[in-house]
């Protein structure tokens, strides 16, 4: 039997495989969740103005003085500003986000003065800011938000406010998903005494979805090499093909033999992981093909450590693992085997550390626990015993604030 080849070896094989998808222009509505391909560039300045940042009244600066008087002189409200210039003595009315009219160098706060009869009086306590946010303080013409970077709300908010109705973005993964299994009846259906539901496209469409690739779920493959034939048909065209199961060694295993017998150039097979040890993935034609194993969580781990990562690349993203923080272990856990273990585990934060729980259960087939878990906890092949309190690498499932 060959050698089992490390986790991280695995991955750079995977990423050798990869071509970057195509850039496409998009409307800014469609642009959050893609991945910008070049760079955004602002077309004006913003504030396009000196503008108040707060509701009172503009005025020269060297003037504002406790007890000073001004007559008011006009009105700058957002969209319609003053066109006069200010001169002594003189103030205008402003609005948040109205242009500071020419001549006037602070915006007084209507809470610090009073009004009566056209004219203002200045109290004792003024506060201290000018409350002017100067032209192109934000951004100016020709500053950029560079590629590639995962476009979120604030980034889409950016580029219109930068006044660019489309933004340039790396096409979108196509992913085909092919589960593969006579015991497999979908979510809704009637499964005989010896069928379960297949539920591990399910959750590997969400997990594809959610890095941006669109998911063509196949349907399921019958433990024949005709079948799987069959079915690898309807996958012409997509940029990834995955196939969930048949991946060992049994004899209803038909993913590799079918690869092989249709010219898959083949990157690897087995690797030094657990749960995942029959992981497989080459290349067929243009597609880059991975080969899950079977088990439930076997399948959502290898997705996790594999598949988010080279979908990312395909859109443009740095090809690099998926990013690990480091915890403490708040209770001891055993030596490690010959295979990189990705344990199910649950997280707090206690004084600002995080506290990492393995589950007593590691079984790659049980959901519960997946489901249940907010990291996996990685363990070195080999490494020791360890003590509560170790410091531990670990992987994210779940967002880590809110
Ligand atoms: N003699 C050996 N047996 C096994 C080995 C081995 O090295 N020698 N490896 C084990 C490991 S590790 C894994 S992981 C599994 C993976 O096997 P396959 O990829 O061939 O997966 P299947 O046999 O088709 O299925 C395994 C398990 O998962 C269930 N399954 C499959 N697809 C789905 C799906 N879409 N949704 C839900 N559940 C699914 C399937 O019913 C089986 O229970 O092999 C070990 N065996
Ligand atoms: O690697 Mo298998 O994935 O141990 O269950």
């Amino acid at each position: 039997m060959s050698a089992l080849i490390p986790v991280s070896q695995a991955l750079d094989a995977l990423f050798a495989l990869i071509t970057p998808l195509d850039p496409e222009d998009v409307p800014l509505r469609n642009a959050a969740g893609r991945v910008l391909a070049r760079d955004a560039v602002a077309r004006r300045d913003q504030p396009p103005f000196a503008a108040s940042a707060m509701d009172g009244y503009a005025l020269r600066g060297d003037e504002a003085q406790p007890g000073a008087q001004f007559e008011v002189v006009g009105g700058s409200a957002a969209g319609h500003g003053w066109t006069g210039r200010l001169g002594p003595g003189q103030a205008v009315r402003i609005f948040t986000g109205a242009p500071v009219p020419e001549g006037a160098d602070r915006v007084v706060i209507q809470e610090d003065v009073t009004v009566y009869e056209g004219r203002i009086t200045l109290l004792d306590s003024l506060g201290s800011g000018d409350n002017i946010r100067p032209a192109g303080g934000d951004f100016a013409v020709g500053d950029r938000m560079a590629a590639p970077r995962r476009l979120g709300p604030a980034d889409v908010a950016l580029a219109a406010s930068m006044n660019l109705p489309e933004l340039c973005v790396a096409r979108q993964p196509e992913v085909a998903i092919i589960a593969t299994g006579d015991e497999l009846v979908l979510p809704g259906e009637t499964p005989s005494p010896d069928q379960i539901i297949a539920s591990n496209s399910f959750g590997l469409a969400a997990m594809f979805e959610a890095e941006g690739a669109l998911v063509r779920m196949l349907p399921v493959a019958r433990d024949t090499p005709e079948a799987l034939t069959a079915v690898l048909e309807l996958a012409r065209g997509a940029d990834m093909i995955v196939t969930i199961g048949g991946a060992s060694v049994g004899d209803h295993d038909h993913v590799g033999s079918v690869m092989d017998a249709l010219g898959m150039e083949r990157a690897f097979y087995k690797i030094a992981m657990r749960p995942g040890k029959p992981l497989m993935c080459g290349r067929l034609g243009d597609a880059v093909m991975v080969g899950l194993p079977g088990n439930p969580v076997s399948s959502m781990v290898c997705g996790t450590l594999f598949v988010v990562p080279a979908l990312r690349a395909m859109q443009g993203l740095p090809a690099a693992p998926v990013p690990t923080l480091t915890g403490q272990l708040a209770v001891a856990t055993g030596r490690n085997g010959p295979r990189e273990h990705y344990m199910r585990a649950t997280l707090a934060v206690q004084g600002g550390t995080f506290r990492l729980t393995p589950e007593n259960r590691q079984d790659s087939s049980l959901m519960t626990v997946l489901a249940g878990a907010d990291c996996l906890v990685v363990r070195p092949p080999h490494a020791p015993a360890a003590p509560a309190g170790s410091e531990v690498p670990f992987i994210p499932l779940v967002p880590l604030a809110g």
